[in-house]
């Protein structure tokens, strides 16, 4: 370790903590290789993670950035979201320079996973900070002899002060499955999306790069090789159906997930797959 990333425990739980000399900050927890905590150089906490969430290195924790991996929410026969975010990674790789700090963090199969999913792979999700940017990239390699296929996301809880203040914009013109809906596909028609209500969407061939604008302050969240963009908030009735959420917790989130979901990746043995979300605070 470098005096740049260290070892800690978040509520018992192991963690790595990343700084920058200029002060940006991250928290990733070894369970799920969940990105916690990430604050911008001279900001303030970007993510959100629930006061009520459960840290008993099994459940789900709910906040930060969960990977979604090998299915996203109910898409398939595994439990909603997948197994990764219910494992534990090993450290792969650490780096820090001058004005950045990455680790890498690796799963693989094993009898466990192979029980629910029987494909061998290697799943490496890297966090990179520095400045006012997080970077984050999964990268999934078939180490079988077979082909296999998931779906992923990337599913990433921002903090923000008010939801029903906020816009996200780039979205205008979209198809999108409506999941609160029944599935129903939409075109969204809005020039910024609002949430004023339970919101639970799946945009597919999202452009790179979308924004979400809040009163003072923005986060631009860019996005490689995940074709769909995933917004979800719970609302009133949902968020109190969620154990490991505060009544209004709803109100300091909203999650916009980077997501692989209406065309699963295919690899066939030995081939890789990568995905990336990158948060630039502004
Ligand atoms: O409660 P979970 O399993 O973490 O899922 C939270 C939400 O995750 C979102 O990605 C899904 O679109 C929602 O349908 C789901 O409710």
């Amino acid at each position: 370790m470098t005096d740049q990333i260290e070892t800690a425990e978040l509520h018992g739980q192991p963690v790595l903590k990343l700084q920058t000399p200029d002060g940006a900050v991250a928290l990733v927890s070894l369970h799920g290789a969940q990105v916690l905590s990430w604050t911008p150089a001279g900001g303030e906490d970007r993510l959100y993670l629930s006061p009520k969430a459960v840290f008993d290195g099994q459940t789900a924790i709910r906040g930060g950035v969960p990977v979604c991996f090998p299915q996203f929410a109910g898409n398939g026969p595994l439990k909603a979201h997948g197994f990764a975010r219910n494992r534990l990674w090993t450290l792969a790789n650490q780096r820090a320079g001058k004005d950045y700090v990455v680790v890498t963090l690796r799963l693989e199969d094993n009898a466990d996973t192979r029980a629910l999913w029987p494909h061998a792979f290697a799943a490496e999700m890297s966090v990179s900070i520095g400045g006012g940017r997080l970077d984050m990239e999964l990268e999934v390699t078939n180490t079988g002899k077979a082909p296999l296929s998931f779906t992923a996301a990337l599913h990433t809880y921002l903090k923000v002060r008010e939801v029903e203040s906020l816009r996200i914009e780039g979205l205008r013109g979209l198809d999108y499955t409506d999941t609160a809906d029944g599935g129903t596909l939409k075109k969204e028609t809005g020039v910024g999306v609002m949430v004023d209500d339970e919101i639970d969407r799946i945009y597919h061939q999202a452009p790179a790069t979308i924004l979400v604008r809040e009163d003072d302050r923005a986060m631009g969240i860019h996005a490689e090789n995940f074709p769909d963009v995933v917004v979800w908030n719970p609302w009133v009735d949902k968020c109190a159906r969620l154990a490991d959420m505060p009544a209004d917790g709803f109100r300091r989130m909203l999650c916009v997930e980077a997501a692989a979901v209406r065309e699963p990746i295919e690899l066939s043995p030995g081939a890789d797959w990568w995905g990336r979300q990158s948060l630039v605070a502004m």
